[in-house]
């Protein structure tokens, strides 16, 4: 499928500072994946972000959206904004409104939706993202988990072709992250394409089909999430943690592992080790559980 994104040598430097944050940045974002964006603090992550819903404009270079360069000028972004919806780290910067439900429904409003398809399309978000009895309560007295549901809903309910979420399951229990995942995955089979910041390695690893590593405003590594978590000490270099499953794969002696591809989730890693041991036990079954 065709890019979705690309960013060709783009360099942003924040006024008074020494450092570009991005350093003639050039990176796809392949249409229809799931794209996890990895790098420590300070990386580039959110400011690679905001030049792709137009909201910092690059200093040199250029971001094409959909192959078409991004055009500036004030009509061509809000329709750039309507095709690339972007939902912030902090839910309280995005949610202005006092319920989920008027907060959903305010930037249809803004793009001129009729109020019956207005409050079908609000409703079909409270069911995607599970917040139907949520509806009415002050957003002041939401869950963080809840509150950054209610900031994807106001985001998705725009059906933007492209996704960009900034760390969207820090600081949440694993249910809340659950929930959340449940709603992008629907959202992903529908056909958007999901681009997330994440500092977690093993959701990077297990949940993206692309990996981008950013390392002070460049990139560093872009590939499959088996292809980027292969090489361990690069990404430790970088203070990266390696994911736990491809960690333990990778400790295992080569002459087990040589010829298999890594496993990318818990149940395939014990099914993996399950064959292991009974070829090379010869035991009818181990019976790791
Ligand atoms: N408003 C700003 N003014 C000046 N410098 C900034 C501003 N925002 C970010 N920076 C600098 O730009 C660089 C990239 O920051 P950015 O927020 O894009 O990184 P990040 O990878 O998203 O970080 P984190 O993982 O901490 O969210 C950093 O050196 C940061 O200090």
């Amino acid at each position: 499928m065709a890019d979705s994104l690309t960013f060709e040598g783009v360099v942003f430097r924040y006024p008074d500072t020494a450092e570009p944050a991005l350093r003639e940045l050039t990176v796809s974002i392949p249409g229809g994946c799931k794209t996890a964006v990895i790098g420590h603090n300070g990386s580039g992550k959110s400011t690679f972000f905001l030049h792709a819903v137009g909201i910092l404009r690059p200093q040199q270079g250029r971001v094409l959206q959909a192959g078409i360069p991004v055009s500036y000028a004030k009509k061509d972004l809000a329709a750039l904004r309507r095709n690339v919806g972007l939902v912030l780290q902090d839910p309280e910067q995005q949610l202005i409104l006092n319920t989920p439900g008027e907060d959903i429904s305010f930037g249809l409003r803004g793009m001129g939706m009729n109020e019956a398809a207005i409050k079908t399309r609000c409703l079909e978000m409270l069911d995607l993202l599970k917040l139907e009895e949520l509806k009415d309560k002050p957003i002041h007295q939401l869950s963080l988990g809840q509150k950054k549901r209610t900031a994807l809903a106001g985001v998705l309910a725009m059906k933007p072709e492209l996704l960009l979420l900034d760390e969207p399951t820090s600081y949440l229990d694993p249910l809340s992250e659950a929930q959340l995942l449940a709603g992008l995955e629907s959202v992903h089979k529908q056909g958007t394409t999901i681009v997330m910041a994440t500092h977690d390695m093993n959701l990077a690893y297990s949940w993206a089909d692309w990996v981008i590593v950013l390392d002070h405003g460049a990139c560093l590594a872009a590939g499959t999430p088996e292809a980027v978590f292969s090489g361990r000490g690069g990404l430790r270099a970088l203070g990266l943690e390696l994911p736990l499953i491809a960690d333990l794969w990778y400790s295992l002696p080569a002459r087990y592992t040589e010829g298999r591809s890594v496993p990318r989730s818990a149940e395939a890693f014990k099914t993996m080790l399950n064959q292991l041991l009974v070829e090379r036990t010869e035991i009818p079954e181990y019976g790791m559980k």
